[in-house]
């Protein structure tokens, strides 16, 4: 079904800097450097803490970080070839094999360089090589040059997570009672608040501040027209169909994964749609998946998902600390459970991942459903290609379908598919940056029924 498919449409190019004037051009001439100097910043405004940790060694892993940093930003600037990684950690030999492959792809060495390149692999490479830095200086290996400006963005957002709690806890108080209805409605919100959510990113502000300010829930209203495309209630029918013994092969625990995108606000809302959904019993369990290192400024790391369910824990509010308990609890019961894996901070499309990370897909395929959050997934869920905005979902896909999956993200970079004809051109005329001012959003489903549609 797929094959026959993928044999009707042509892939695209990925997006890539080549293209001069692109969003992809314009991010890396522009983002990624500014990303790099704030990262070189940060590290050099903490060497007195990396002194007092590590003494000399500290200092010097301050200066030789920074000295490889200022090299890689070089390199980028004046477009020259991706290098092979040097470092020896269990991803190594994968990305270099991933160049090895874009070499071949684009037929010589030299070609595959910065702004030659698709922006994808160049942009998760760029996060990779911060990581090479740190990692080959020792003392100061597992330094999140990130961290400041995750926790900054938690803080900022707090009213935002209070609100969010008190109607939480007014929801919890009484999910015995709710009728289907009032269930689908809940959901209907949570699920939104988590879209929104997405707006929080730090990526595409190159760090600045993006934080959550207004109550999320009365602002939905008016964010409705702003969904592009909302199969929200074909995520509904597949969560409760799998309640249904016999309807799904599976009788056993229903289970939601959620791919995660970012710390702060972002998280906050996952982490509040997922408690719903265990409190109203639609899931049983949800696998939350990270990041192994910090990447893309502001995603996940476990480091930064302990420590929000710390800090929700502590606040001193009484809804929201009291959700924060409960979340614990949560992790402790085994209802929830935290997961990485190399894959998520490698540059593969993800219709390579049955091929590449075999485990990984295996293990998704255990899901009932599988919420993809923000726009990095997106890309990597269309392969980040110059596809025409009425391409179906499922032909953007190219096979990749461990289980029923979702996608909420709010469009930041420029690739956007399975719009009505006429519906990307109309948008691009009333405002041109429709594509990457995150004022857009979609809630885009895709599952083996909905395949044979595009
Ligand atoms: O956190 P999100 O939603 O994945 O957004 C990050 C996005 O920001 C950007 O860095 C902006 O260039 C994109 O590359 C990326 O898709
Ligand atoms: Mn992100």
């Amino acid at each position: 079904m797929m094959a026959a498919d993928r044999t009707v449409h042509a892939v695209p190019p990925s997006l890539s800097a080549k293209v001069v004037g692109s969003f992809a051009y314009l991010t890396v001439r522009d983002r990624l450097p500014t990303i790099l100097t704030k990262v070189i910043d940060t590290i050099h405004r903490n060497k007195n803490k990396f002194f007092e940790e590590y003494g000399e060694e500290g200092i010097r892993a301050e200066k030789q970080t920074i000295g490889l940093l200022s090299k890689m930003r070089n390199e980028l600037q004046t477009d020259k070839p991706v290098l092979e990684l040097a470092d020896e950690l269990q991803d190594t030999a994968s990305w270099n094999q991933y160049l090895q492959r874009q070499q071949d792809l684009q037929g010589d060495q030299d070609s595959v360089s910065w702004f030659k390149s698709p922006w994808l692999y160049v942009e998760c490479y760029m996060y990779r090589r911060v990581q090479e830095a740190l990692w080959l200086n020792p003392p100061i290996s597992d330094y999140d040059v990130f961290n400041e400006g995750k926790t900054q963005s938690f803080f900022e957002s707090q009213q935002a997570m209070m609100t969010l709690c008190t109607y939480s806890e007014g929801v919890n108080k009484n999910i015995e009672e709710l009728s289907r209805n009032q269930l689908l409605e809940h959901f209907n919100k949570l699920l939104q608040v988590s879209l929104w959510g997405n707006k929080c990113d730090l990526s595409i502000s190159a760090g600045q501040d993006n934080s959550q300010k207004t109550s999320p829930i009365d602002s939905l209203n008016s964010l409705q027209p702003f969904i592009l495309v909302n199969d929200s209630n074909m995520v509904w029918a597949a969560l409760t169909a799998a309640q249904r013994p016999g309807q799904t092969e599976k009788t056993s625990a229903v289970r939601v994964d959620i791919v995660l995108d970012n710390s702060g606000f972002e998280l906050f809302t996952d982490l509040v749609l997922a408690d719903f959904l265990v409190s109203s019993r639609l899931a049983h369990e949800v696998h939350f998946h990270g990041k192994c290192f910090p990447w893309f400024v502001s995603d996940v790391t476990a480091n930064d998902f302990q420590w929000t369910i710390r800090q929700t824990m502590a606040a001193n509010h009484k809804w929201m600390s009291k959700s924060g308990v409960q979340w614990k609890s949560h992790l402790k019961e085994g209802v929830w459970s935290y997961h990485d894996h190399p894959f998520w901070t490698q540059p593969h499309e993800f219709c390579d991942m049955e091929a590449d990370a075999p485990d990984l897909y295996a293990t998704l395929q255990g899901a009932d459903l599988v919420l993809f959050k923000g726009d990095l997934n997106y890309r990597k869920l269309t392969g980040d290609r110059e596809w025409a905005h009425t391409v179906g979902f499922n032909t953007a896909l190219r096979g990749f379908g461990p289980a029923p999956l979702c996608s909420l993200r709010t469009l930041k970079a420029n690739v956007q598919v399975g719009l009505q004809p006429g519906q990307g051109e109309a948008l691009g005329s009333q405002d041109p940056d429709w594509m990457t001012s995150g004022k857009y959003a979609v809630i885009q489903f895709s599952s083996a029924e909905s395949e044979q549609k595009d």
